[in-house]
């Protein structure tokens, strides 16, 4: 939570930028936002992300259960089908992809597993927990403890440097210790020691990513999910993103999930689920490799 040191640093930043500050609320969204807002949006995470806590602890091996999901949106008098029925399920520790063309619902895939968004049947168990019908406010709490998000276009607050985009998720949650010392090991372990004081506007795209994937590690979530985490970046830098998060993922056990429509994106994952006009299409499953 927001001790006074923060709120005093939060406050300057917001007086620099004329009482608005850009903050993300559970990571998942950036709003522009009055900073009395956001004390207030602080306050209301203080009380929610403790509503939740006894659905955070789970020895279960399938972090992730994925059952007969459809999706279907109302188009003038129809209603179009964007997923028809999906099953799967995702380890703990397992890095998987989700590949497919240009409109065969991935994004709508990742989506209502990452809780930004309900599927019309079907259920998204994570940790054991159906996450399918929550409201949006236990959903925010879900996704604030579950879920780190990354971004094709990194979605870093501007005003902000390296450091303070990987400490915002701290002061929502429920860290204890030092978000600034958290922080610091954070973009150390991405290989960004030397880039703490840069903002967003001065660091390159693939050096954006990496400070985006250490946010995104920073509530210690067991599950990281990239929407496209490479689309931006040219080939070399897209290479190092993905050896990135292929050895997070060794270093620390978590679980993560990548969508792309890039065969090669897609093959540096161990297990790769292949989705066609809303269907799976093939489950490759010759990786899949699962830290003990
Ligand atoms: N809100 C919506 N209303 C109507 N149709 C939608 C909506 N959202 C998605 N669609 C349609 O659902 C299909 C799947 O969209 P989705 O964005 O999930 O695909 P995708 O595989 O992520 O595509 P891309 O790789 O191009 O981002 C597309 O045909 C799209 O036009």
């Amino acid at each position: 939570m927001a001790n006074k040191q923060s709120e005093k640093r939060l406050c300057k930043k917001c007086n620099n930028s004329r009482d608005l500050f850009v903050v993300t609320y559970d990571i998942s969204f950036l709003a522009i936002i009055d900073y009395q807002v956001l004390k207030e949006l602080l306050l209301f995470m203080e009380t929610t992300v403790q509503g939740v806590s006894g659905a955070q602890a789970s020895s279960h091996e399938i972090v992730m259960d994925v059952r007969d999901i459809t999706k279907s949106l109302p188009l003038g008098r129809e209603r179009i089908e964007i997923l028809k029925g999906l099953s799967f399920q995702i380890q703990r520790g397992e890095f998987v992809s989700i590949v497919g063309p240009s409109g065969s619902g991935k994004s709508t895939l990742l989506g209502i597993i990452a809780g930004l968004d309900n599927p019309t049947t079907g259920n998204v168990l994570i940790d054991g927990v159906d996450i399918a019908r929550m409201t949006e406010g236990k959903l925010a709490v879900v996704r604030n403890q579950k879920i780190g998000m990354v971004f094709q276009a990194y979605n870093l607050i501007p005003t902000l440097t390296a450091q303070e985009n990987v400490e915002v998720p701290l002061y929502v949650g429920k860290h204890k210790g030092s978000p600034a010392a958290r922080a610091k090991e954070l973009l150390d372990l991405v290989g960004l020691s030397h880039r703490l004081g840069h903002r967003p506007s001065q660091l390159s795209g693939g050096e954006q990513q990496r400070v985006a994937i250490a946010r995104a590690l920073a509530a210690d979530p067991p599950i990281v999910i990239a929407d496209e985490p490479t689309g931006n970046l040219d080939a070399r830098n897209g290479e190092k993103v993905l050896e990135l998060i292929a050895t997070l993922r060794d270093q620390t056990g978590k679980t993560f999930i990548i969508a792309t429509h890039d065969q090669n994106v897609a093959s540096h994952a161990g297990r790769t689920i292949r989705i066609v006009d809303g269907l799976i299409a093939e489950i490759d499953s010759t990786g899949g490799r699962i830290v003990q």
